[in-house]
């Protein structure tokens, strides 16, 4: 993806002012019993980074998809840039959701599968070839616009799929473990992207992952569940300045709030293991 214009960042983290998330209270329990999550409060402000962390079955995606307006709390409410998530185009205001496989259309060209959020809005297909066009610049894939999913990589494969979340010019990205099935080095690269991307579009970005080390190197905020039920359990400050480069990878800081998520994550798997005995 190409570099924001302007490379300097000067804020040290994001300050939480205006809420775009708010969930309130919001539980859920699917049809068949499983008590996916217990109640959860949580507040995400305008420009915030927040990664939600946790063992496997601690309900991110539940959350996620919540947030998303996909599944319906059991209880509780959530709001979206102050409306409930239904009415967020009333708030005039967007969201947009990529999930962990790209989910392309095979038999369809990039600039048709990123076109196609807004074929389903039925944006004039002038506009939204603009639209598309400048997606896939964002994503650096202007010159694969014609090509079919199959010839590309797992890592420009997710490329297009950001693109397709980007095309329809959200406020909110929401990202389920986008990049948990690429290599190391792929994924590292795509999280630096990301990271240009948030601060050049002023994002609010809500990141699922399993990765401690992409929790530290992406968040603002990290936010800790724990399994059996799912609930939030912590939650991690990461003040530190961006753009965040290798050398935070290899920091003494870095490794300091890897090992406290670690810990933090261990005494999460360790409760819920003590739940389920
Ligand atoms: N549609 C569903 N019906 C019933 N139970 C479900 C459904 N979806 C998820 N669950 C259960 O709800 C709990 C939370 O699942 P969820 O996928 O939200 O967790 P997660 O933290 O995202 O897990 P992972 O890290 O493995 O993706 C799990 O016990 C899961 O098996």
């Amino acid at each position: 993806m190409n570099a924001p214009e302007s490379a300097t960042y000067d804020l040290p983290t994001r300050v939480a002012s205006t809420p775009a998330v708010e969930v309130l209270s919001a539980e859920k329990t699917y049809p068949n019993g499983t008590r996916a999550l217990m109640p959860v409060d949580l507040t995400i402000g305008e420009g915030e980074f927040v990664t939600l962390l946790g063992p496997s079955g601690c309900g991110k995606s539940t959350l996620l998809k919540m947030v998303a307006g996909m599944l319906e709390p059991t209880d509780g409410r959530l709001k979206v840039f102050r409306k409930p998530v239904q009415q967020i185009e009333s708030s005039g205001r967007r969201m947009a959701f990529v999930f962990q496989s790209p989910t392309l259309m095979p038999w369809a060209s990039v600039r048709t599968n990123v076109r196609l959020p807004l074929d389903l809005a039925g944006v004039p297909r002038k506009e939204a070839e603009a639209r598309v066009s400048e997606a896939l610049d964002l994503v650096g894939l202007e010159k694969f616009a014609s090509a079919l999913p199959r010839a590309l990589s797992g890592g420009m494969q997710m490329r297009v799929s950001i693109a397709r979340g980007l095309v329809t010019q959200p406020d909110l990205l929401l990202m389920d473990e986008p990049f948990g099935a690429l290599d190391e080095i792929t994924r590292h690269k795509l999280d630096a992207e990301l990271l240009d991307l948030w601060r050049e579009k002023k994002l609010t970005v809500i990141f699922v992952t399993h990765s401690i080390h992409e929790a530290v190197f992406l968040s603002s905020r990290v936010i800790m569940m724990a399994a059996r039920p799912g609930r939030v359990v912590e939650e991690f400050e990461i003040p530190e300045p961006y753009p965040r480069t290798a050398d935070f990878m290899v920091s003494p800081q870095f490794s300091r709030y890897a090992k406290k998520l670690q810990d933090s994550l261990l005494r999460a798997s360790t409760a819920a293991d003590e739940v389920a005995a």
